[in-house]
This record gives C-alpha cells, sequence and structure tokens, in this order.
C-alpha cells in the first residue's frame, strides 16, 4: 500500500506542478544538482523545486548520459550529466538531493560533501552507524549542510501530533505501535530487496523507527527486548518483514514499551484482501487515552490524528494541511511534506532559521537503533562500504 500512496502523491503533485504556476525565482537562486533518476526524484524535489521561488533545477546525473539527458528534458532542468561525478564537478551546484540506492548514500553524500555542496540525503541516511558517524564528522568539517530527508517530520500535522503529546493532557506515554506495510509486495527486481545495497523492510520503511522516536522525543532505546525477522526467501539477509519490541526512556524519566512492523510483503487479508487500508501509522496509548496518527508517512495526501478517550471511548479527530506550531502562516495546504521539507533546507542554507530541522545527531541515534534491531534479530547489518571502511 506504501507504494500507491507514493503513486498518488506522484499524480497529487503532477497535478499541483499545473495548478499552481512557478512563481518568480529570485535573482540568484540556489542551484540545485540531483543524483539519480529515481522515481522518487518528482515527488520529492522537482515539484518542489517548481514552486520555491529560491531553487531552480539545474542539473540531474544518471549513470546512463541517455536518461539523464531525457530526465533533464521531461523536467526541465538545465543540464543533464552521464555521471555523479560529473556532475559534483560542476562549480555552479549549491546543493545537491541524493536518491541513489540506500547502500550507496555513505559515497555520494560523502562526495558531495568534498565537493562544496550542500547534501539533502534520502532516507535511511546511510547503511549503519558507523557509516553515520564518519559522515557526519565529514559534514561537520566541511561545514556543509547534510540532512536526512525525514520529510513526513516537516509536516504541520507531525507537528500538532506532537503538540498533542507534548500537552500533558492525557497523561504520560504507556505503550506505541508503529506500522509501515506493502502490499500488494514491493517487486522482485527492486533495491529494497538487495542485501549489497543495503536493502531490508526496516531500512526501507525506517519511518517506524522515526514516528515512534519523534514521537517520544527519545534518543536511542534502553533496550532492543526482541526482533524477529521474516527472511528473504532469495537471500535470508535481507528482512521482508521486522518486528520488533522495544523499551525507551522518556526525557521526563518513565520507560515506554514500543512496538515497530515492517513489511515488504505484506499478506494480504483472509489471502485475498490487499490491505489498503494500511497505511504508515502510529498509535501512542497515554494513561488517559489512545493518539492515532493515520498516515503519518505522507499525511499532505489524507491523514487523521484520532483521540480516544479511554474511559469514556468518545473519539475526536484532527486534520491539519497547513500552519501549526512550526509553520505558523507560512506554507500553502497544497504544499507536500517534501515542500515544507525544501522550505526549511533551502532556509537551512540561506541562514534563516528553519521551522523544523533533522539534526544528524538524530540520524545516527536513528541508525544506531536499526543496527541494533538487526543484532537482535539475528540478521546482519548493512554491509559498511569500501569507502567507509577507509575514510
Ligand atoms: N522519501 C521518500 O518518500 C522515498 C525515499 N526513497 C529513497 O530513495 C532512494 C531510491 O529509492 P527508489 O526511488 O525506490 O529507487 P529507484 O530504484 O527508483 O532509483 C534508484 C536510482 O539509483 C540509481 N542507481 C545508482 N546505482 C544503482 C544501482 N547499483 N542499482 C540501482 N540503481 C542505482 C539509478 O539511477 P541512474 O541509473 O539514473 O543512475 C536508479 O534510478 C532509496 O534510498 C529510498 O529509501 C524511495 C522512495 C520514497
Ligand atoms: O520512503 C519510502 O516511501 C514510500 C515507500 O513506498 C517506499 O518503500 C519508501 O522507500
Amino acid at each position: 500500500m506504501a507504494l500507491a500512496i507514493q503513486a498518488v502523491t506522484f499524480a497529487q503533485q503532477y497535478a499541483y506542478s499545473w495548478l499552481h504556476p512557478a512563481p518568480k525565482k529570485t535573482d540568484q537562486p540556489l542551484k540545485l544538482g540531483v543524483l539519480s533518476s529515481a522515481q522518487i526524484n518528482a515527488a520529492a524535489v522537482i515539484h518542489p523545486t517548481e514552486t520555491h521561488p529560491d531553487v531552480i533545477l539545474y542539473a540531474i546525473a544518471s549513470r546512463d548520459s541517455a536518461t539523464a539527458k531525457s530526465q533533464a528534458h521531461k523536467y526541465g532542468f538545465l543540464k543533464s550529466y552521464g555521471s555523479y561525478d560529473d556532475l559534483l564537478e560542476d562549480p555552479a551546484i549549491d546543493m545537491v538531493y541524493i536518491s541513489a540506492p540506500n547502500g550507496l548514500h555513505f559515497e555520494w553524500a560523502s562526495k558531495a560533501l568534498d565537493a562544496g555542496k550542500h547534501v539533502l540525503l534520502e532516507k535511511p541516511f546511510t547503511s549503519n552507524a558507523m557509516e553515520a558517524k564518519k559522515l557526519v564528522e565529514k559534514a561537520e568539517k566541511s561545514g556543509k549542510i547534510l540532512m536526512e530527508a525525514f520529510h513526513w517530520q516537516f509536516h504541520p500535522a507531525a507537528h500538532c501530533f506532537r503538540q498533542i503529546l507534548n500537552s500533558g493532557k492525557y497523561g504520560k506515554i504507556i505503550q506505541t505501535h508503529a506500522i509501515m506495510t506493502s502490499t500488494p509486495e514491493i517487486p522482485g527486481g527492486d533495491v529494497r530487496w538487495q542485501y549489497d545495497l543495503a536493502g531490508g523492510s526496516l531500512m526501507d520503511m525506517t519511518y517506524v523507527l522515526s514516528f515512534t522516536r519523534y514521537a517520544l522525543k527519545a534518543d536511542l532505546p534502553l533496550e532492543v527486548i526482541s526482533a524477529k525477522a521474516r527472511p528473504a526467501k532469495h537471500d535470508p539477509r535481507v528482512d521482508a518483514a521486522m518486528d520488533a519490541k522495544l523499551l525507551f526512556k522518556t526525557i521526563e524519566g518513565y520507560d515506554v514499551h514500543s512496538t515497530i512492523y515492517t513489511d515488504m510483503d505484506r499478506a494480504w487479508k483472509m489471502g485475498v484482501i490487499p490491505r489498503f487500508w494500511e497505511l504508515p501509522s502510529i498509535e501512542v496509548e497515554t494513561e488517559q487515552a489512545k493518539i492515532y496518527f493515520y498516515n503519518a508517512m505522507m499525511p499532505h495526501v489524507y491523514h487523521y490524528i484520532s483521540i480516544t478517550d479511554k474511559e469514556t471511548g468518545r473519539t475526536t479527530y484532527e486534520k491539519h494541511y497547513s500552519g501549526g506550531p512550526q509553520w505558523l502562516e507560512t506554507g500553502e495546504a497544497y504544499w507536500s511534506t517534501y515542500r515544507y521539507q525544501l522550505e526549511a533546507f533551502v532556509d537551512k542554507v540561506r541562514g534563516r532559521q528553519p521551522a523544523h530541522w533533522v539534526t544528524n545527531r538524530e540520524s545516527i541515534l536513528q541508525m544506531e537503533t536499526i543496527d541494533e534491531v538487526y543484532r537482535k534479530s539475528g540478521l546482519p547489518l548493512r554491509p559498511t562500504s569500501v569507502m567507509a571502511v577507509s575514510a
């Protein structure tokens, strides 16, 4: 279902790019370079850039020059490059977006920082925590901006969800449950199934840990209590599914039990009904209520936050497509998570305070948590790239 909601996002963002004509660009807009011709590019940065006055679609690179050329033509990039290295050598480029497979994130983010570019890097940040730490060290030395593209956290709905939890109105958090699955299954040849490219359901659907850690404002879990992987048939190192229980301590000092479930090949209900309703979501149970954020990953397509009073059973619903405690007057109801993310990224590059930010420390903690879950499940950590070993 995650793939279907992504397809809806593509269609929606494409429609909005027609419905909301491009604003006039600033005199010296930032020049964006895109590394790879990945499917996600259009929703993640191309359409957001079209509606941002201070960035332009400057160049796109592919390992294949014909692909780069046709993508440049399709989306209106000024230049195309037949190799990622060539794009990075272009001194005019200010910032790059990297949507290569997970296992190549370290290498290309590292090279981009060396080339003096700001980097918006797809999730998951790297293949493992060791790579994450090395990459952050490099970013700190370079003085350039590096951020993991956890787009969902930039949406007003995410901020309202956290505000509800922070309000204290519903008592302490007791437990959380986060889920992200795919029915029909992620197709066989996809990069997500390849161990060497740091595939696996927990890596791809890393949102479940992001939802959980964001809701709890938690660093590392105290403990991964259990983790059960369902290995892929073609390669037992790849988790087709991961089911884990974690114990966190909140910053207020009390314990919370959390479950996470990811599945790239979720069984259909009774074997015949695809679970279209099962969108990436989190439920937070507090002393007095159950607070559920439905479709936390792509809330711009559709979402709700329901609050069910445990005593009365009464449920109230909230929806937030713009504004909220962090964006205030900035943003439009049609903005996607990715558009909000780009707004924040450009603010940061321009030296302004962004409304929200995913810190590099957060990304390291996220990768450490992923590693811990893999260790507990008995699966190997995702392989460290040759470049990271020698870095
Ligand atoms: N934020 C979000 O909502 C989403 C994020 N993602 C993330 O984006 C990244 C890409 O995912 P996705 O869009 O599904 O990937 P795709 O398979 O669509 O694209 C990956 C691209 O990477 C390039 N590439 C470089 N080396 C390789 C290689 N060895 N094998 C395959 N492709 C290679 C290719 O571009 P070329 O041939 O042009 O060089 C390819 O088009 C992942 O890290 C994923 O987690 C994915 C989907 C949604
Ligand atoms: O980040 C993502 O978002 C959408 C999902 O379908 C996809 O598997 C994942 O990579």
